[in-house]
């Protein structure tokens, strides 16, 4: 099994490579040179089975042997078995033809637990095997970082630093980031918003001195390993639903792309998926992207749904390298004139692909709260924010020919006071969190600056600047 870059121009790794690195050194993203396929019978055949079954049988043909397969479900069974759902991604009915996918019994309340906690164990093996240690950055709108933190605490061969926009996540999300103790864990609270954390991150990966010198890995879905272990669920949730006998819709709350593309990789692979469906909140590049062909740059803007608060769409560049026939260098053009001009235009061919892919929709501030009020009224649902955004979207898009799930992606307590202002009700987090308030906070707060940042992170990695 091989990887490639999306810019066409770094070296092809094997699957741990591809985990291990992070970004491509052309600064592309790796992605899988060509994707498995599971066939209608091997399908059917997940009918009934665990999620770690599914986890396992889903994953397993992208790994090209990195792991036994005796140790990888093992791997599997440690990383699932701390959920506190036994059905790990439940789905729950919403109304006639829609279905809400429970994304948010993980540790951190967020369905980013689902890839951070196989992530976690794989870096491990990997690297116990390999004797070598990394340093781990990633940047966070605030539920990447507390799943990378949960997955990474009191590892010895692994420091996580973790990039967050000062004064734009929720408390509980903060808390879960700087209540930790263990010494490899390190919150950065920067002044600026996600792009500018998310660009940090990208810009220390491209300075190949400070990378190589601190052994540089990342986990956000620059992480090929990230997207992979996304794509279960959509097995799971469909197979319950009648595929591959049914065509299945989904409804995604986007920011970074990385949920949604997992969709496709899905697709890809045999699964009927039909319409893949963006919700955006009020940050919605993608949704004018696919309305008007143009990728153009905005501000970001804050929202009560503050983890989709991103304009620069990190996995999009993955949709965009199939949609362009997997040609690196017209992406590589367009990464740089969005660094250069703010933005490009999508080539006619290459949005016709995306569209017969990808819908997607809109919803503003009152829009989502009025969402999670009727929710919480007509189905006894009490969604967060995010999806929220995604219900209010994936009801524009119900039809008869094949029920729609939307992505549940966390849990209501992480979001209490927008969720108490839109409904009068203050979601309690979980027993084993209540005393998230009384724990100790450990933060360094930092300037949206590239040498601040790196020089932060040498001197905790005891490397002399
Ligand atoms: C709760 C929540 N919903 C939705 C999203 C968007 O997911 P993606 O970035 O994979 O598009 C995020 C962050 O990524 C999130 O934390
Ligand atoms: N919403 C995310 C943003 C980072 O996304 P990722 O999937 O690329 O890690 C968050 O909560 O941090």
């Amino acid at each position: 099994m091989r990887y490639i870059s999306t810019r066409g121009d770094a070296p092809v790794l094997g699957f741990e490579e591809a985990m291990l690195t992070g970004l491509a050194r052309d600064g592309g993203l790796y992605v899988p040179e060509d994707i498995p396929q599971l066939s209608e019978a091997e399908i059917a055949d997940l009918a009934g089975r665990s999620y770690e079954e599914a986890a396992f049988r889903v994953m397993w043909p992208f790994l090209g042997g990195a792991f036994g397969e005796d140790q990888f479900r093992e791997l599997i069974a440690n990383a699932y078995g701390g959920f506190g759902h036994a059905a790990r991604a439940p789905l729950v009915q919403l109304g006639p033809g829609h279905f809400l996918l429970e994304l948010f019994h993980g540790p951190t309340l967020a369905f980013k637990d689902f890839a951070m906690q196989i992530i976690g164990q794989m870096f491990e093996a990997a690297l116990s095997r390999s004797g070598s240690r990394v340093t781990i950055v990633g940047a966070t709108s605030g539920d990447t970082g507390s799943a990378a933190i949960e997955a990474f605490r009191g590892l010895d061969a692994v420091d996580v630093f973790i990039l967050y926009p000062h004064g734009r996540i929720s408390e509980v999300q903060r808390r879960q980031m700087t209540t930790p103790s263990e010494a490899n864990v390190h919150a950065l609270a920067v002044d600026g918003d996600f792009d500018d954390c998310q660009a940090l991150v990208k810009a220390m990966f491209n300075d190949f001195a400070f990378r190589d010198a601190v052994a540089l890995a990342g986990v956000n879905s620059i992480n090929w390993g990230r997207v992979l272990a996304q794509v279960v669920y959509y097995f799971t949730a469909a197979v319950s639903l009648g595929a591959p006998g049914r065509v299945v819709d989904f409804t995604v709350p986007t920011g970074n792309f990385g949920d949604i593309f997992a969709g496709y990789i899905a697709k890809r692979m045999g699964l009927p998926v039909g319409r893949l469906i963006v919700a955006t909140n009020r940050n919605d590049i993608l949704h004018r992207t696919l309305q008007n062909g143009a990728y153009v740059k905005e501000g970001v803007h804050p929202t009560i749904s503050p983890s989709m608060d991103i304009q620069v769409s990190s996995n999009f560049e993955r949709a965009l390298f199939d949609a362009y026939g997997r040609d690196g260098r017209a992406v590589a053009q367009q990464m740089e004139a969005l660094v250069a001009e703010g933005g490009f235009e999508v080539s006619q061919g290459a949005i016709g692909v995306l569209r017969e892919h990808y819908a997607s929709g809109r919803v503003s501030e009152e829009e989502t709260s009025a969402q999670i009020a009727l929710s919480l009224e007509t189905t006894g649902e009490l969604l967060c924010p995010h999806s929220a955004v995604g219900v209010a979207v994936a009801e524009r898009y119900l039809r008869r020919e094949a029920p729609m799930v939307t992505l549940a992606t966390a849990h209501p307590a992480k979001f209490p006071d927008a969720v108490e202002a839109a409904t009068g009700v203050r979601p309690p987090l979980p027993a084993r969190m209540a005393d998230l308030y009384e724990r100790e906070e450990r933060v360094t707060r930092v300037a949206n600056d590239l040498q601040a940042v790196e020089e932060i992170v040498r001197d905790r990695v005891g490397l002399v600047a």
